[in-house]
């Protein structure tokens, strides 16, 4: 036994003893006792284990109780998007998610990322998520582990925490890496400050990467767990990986069309503006960029993807020409939305959906251009317009399924295809593949017995995985990919547009006493509780051509959401007004009632 497990031991029971918790006492001696005899012996190792835990444990608590006490009595939840909150009630929240990170880096035996940031909310607001191994959302089954200890009072979170080791048999002795980032917040670097510390108290070991963007962090998480296989785990990396095949692809297609290599960029005045500028110094002549909302105003005020869906009109402080080619990204760079304002003023937007279609047409092009048998698919949410799908399913053949809102669903589902096409309307996604299938394609580009042509798209698919994160949807690695397919096509911003029409959409919010009354099914399209309401909005729907409406529960706000389209704007606010009327009447809405427009 080393001196160190010795200095524990004896100080778990010091701690233990002092607080005079007699069960554990009695047990910590026993232990203790029993080492002597049992050294050496797979018993004796038990008993480290638990005495390490019961030391560790206690420590957290003691900390959490002195330092970080629980500010609030409400109940909290970690949602698709983890947990949001106000900046100044999290410091608790986030000091037990590092001591979270790090039972679950031991748990897993893999480093895992925590990143500090509440993406295109307000400035004042602010928030954590845990980021798995392979760059994937928590586990579910941990979401709740992680509502549990949050919700935890002070004097419970060691009962809890050694509940959340024995119960997932957790080895204490590993080593608990945890990746650290954050966004430009004001609150953020104090709160990283909570996370260490949590992370410190159980021997874990922080990597703090200060200010990035969600996606680098969780493409550092994976290129620690896959051993440098995927990039390395730098922001000089991160850019590397992005910029070679990139750079690649523009270089084998000449310009050519109405495509001009100039975008103007809207930062949302975020971290996305800080790494589109060092981005855009690795892009050399193939891509300038315009960068604009760079952090001198309020974080996703009036500007940024979120505002410019939502609101569906430019943000402010983007001097752009009419006609010109314009992107937005959200406070945390993982959402990427087009647009454009044409010569008589109107504001034209190219979201999730068109971003989707784009990609997966052009991949769909390369998968026959290589004459591989991969199977390629597109996944989006109930959100994505019905235009959108019809086109998909009809003219590009593109098979499409529909996932429930949140990433994590949308990513599961991509996982059945080759090659998963997967978006939100609102602008965040990406394109993963298979294992078997990346073996696939670079297995193709080195047999010199297949035709070149073939050869030359499977190269292509090679490089579109090196420009795209398959880890998580990335504004800036989208970016560069919508980029390379306009080239490509020698597409301007109007000729992407005209691929389609989207159909009107309203989407409203109801606040009701109880957003959890309303319980859906089939990827949230039907609502099975209250009963009659889906009747209801049934028998609203049929009264308008190509009308189509659902509603669900925010997993990130206190509301209820609304969604319609139908063949007119004014026909499509009028069907949201009254299924937002029929929530509020069948499931318990709260203050002003909707009105109809
Ligand atoms: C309609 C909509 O845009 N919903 C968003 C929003 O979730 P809600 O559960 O709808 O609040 O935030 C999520 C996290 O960013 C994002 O994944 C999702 O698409
Ligand atoms: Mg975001």
């Amino acid at each position: 036994m080393s001196s160190v497990e010795d200095v524990v031991l004896a100080e778990a029971a010091c701690v233990i003893l002092s607080k005079q918790q007699a069960p554990r006492m009695y047990w910590v001696k026993q232990s203790l006792e029993t080492r002597a005899r049992y050294s050496g012996s797979e018993l004796f190792k038990d008993l480290n284990q638990m005495t390490l835990t019961l030391f560790h444990v206690n420590q957290a608590a003691e900390s959490g109780r002195r330092n970080f006490s629980k500010k609030v009595d409400k109940d909290v939840m970690y949602g698709t998007a983890g947990f949001r909150e106000k900046a100044e009630a999290l410091d608790y929240i986030i000091y037990r998610m590092g001591l979270l990170a790090v039972l679950r880096a031991k748990y897993k035996n893999a480093a895992i990322g925590l990143m500090i940031t509440a993406s295109h909310n307000p400035e004042p607001d602010n928030g954590v998520k845990l980021i798995d191994p392979h760059g994937e959302m928590l586990e579910v089954k941990w979401e709740k582990i992680a509502s549990a200890l949050a919700n935890a009072s002070d004097d419970k979170l060691e009962e809890v925490l050694d509940d959340i080791v024995k119960s997932e048999s957790i080895n204490m002795s590993r080593e608990g890496c945890v990746f650290i980032g954050q966004d430009t917040r004001p609150s953020s670097p104090s709160l990283a400050r909570a996370a260490v510390a949590g992370i410190k108290v159980l021997s874990g070991l922080p990597t703090d990467f200060g200010v990035v963007t969600t996606p680098m962090l969780h493409f550092f998480v994976t290129c620690r767990n896959t051993q440098g296989a995927y990039g390395e785990a730098t922001e000089k990396g991160y850019f590397t990986k992005l910029s070679t095949a990139f750079n690649k692809l523009c270089a084998s297609v000449k310009l050519s069309g109405n495509y001009k290599p100039h975008v103007f960029f809207d930062g949302a005045n975020g971290v996305g503006a800080v790494k589109m500028k060092a981005l855009a110094g690795y892009l050399s002549e193939n891509l300038s960029v315009d960068i604009y909302n760079k952090g001198s105003g309020k974080l996703n005020y009036m500007c940024g993807a979120d505002y410019v869906k939502v609101q569906q009109r430019a943000p402010s402080g983007v001097p752009a020409p009419p006609g010109e080619r314009c992107v937005s990204v959200d406070g945390d760079a993982d959402r990427l939305v087009y647009y454009y304002v044409d010569e008589g003023s109107v504001f034209h937007m190219l979201d999730g959906d068109r971003i989707a279609t784009l990609i997966a047409g052009y991949l769909m092009e390369l998968v026959h251009a290589s004459g591989l048998a991969i199977n390629l698919g597109l996944v989006q949410t109930a959100y994505a317009n019905g235009s959108s799908t019809h086109y998909i399913a009809n003219v590009l053949k593109v098979p499409v399924a529909c996932a429930k809102t949140g990433v994590k669903f949308l990513h599961e589902k991509a996982l059945e295809f080759d090659i998963g096409v997967y978006f939100e309307a609102n602008g965040h996604g990406t394109v993963i593949a298979s294992e078997k299938t990346t073996r696939l394609i670079k297995d193709t580009i080195s047999k010199t017995e297949i035709p070149a042509e073939q050869r030359s798209a499977a190269e292509g698919l090679a490089d579109v995985f090196g420009v795209i994160n398959q880890t998580v949807g990335d504004a800036l690695s989208d970016l560069l990919l919508v980029e390379v397919v306009l080239r490509t096509k020698g597409w301007s911003i109007q000729d992407w547009l005209g691929t389609y029409v989207d159909l009107p959409n309203r989407q409203l919010k109801v606040t009701v006493k109880d957003r959890r009354v309303i319980q859906t099914t089939d990827a949230e399209r039907i609502c099975e509780n209250p009963e009659g309401l889906q009747k209801k909005i049934d028998e609203l729907v049929a009264k308008y051509e190509r009308g189509r409406a659902f509603v669900r529960p925010s997993g990130t706000e206190d509301i209820v959401r609304v969604y319609a389209e139908a063949d007119s704007q004014e026909n499509t606010d009028r069907l949201a007004a009254l299924v937002a009327q029929a929530v509020y009447q069948m499931a318990g809405g709260v203050g002003e009632a909707p009105t109809l427009p």
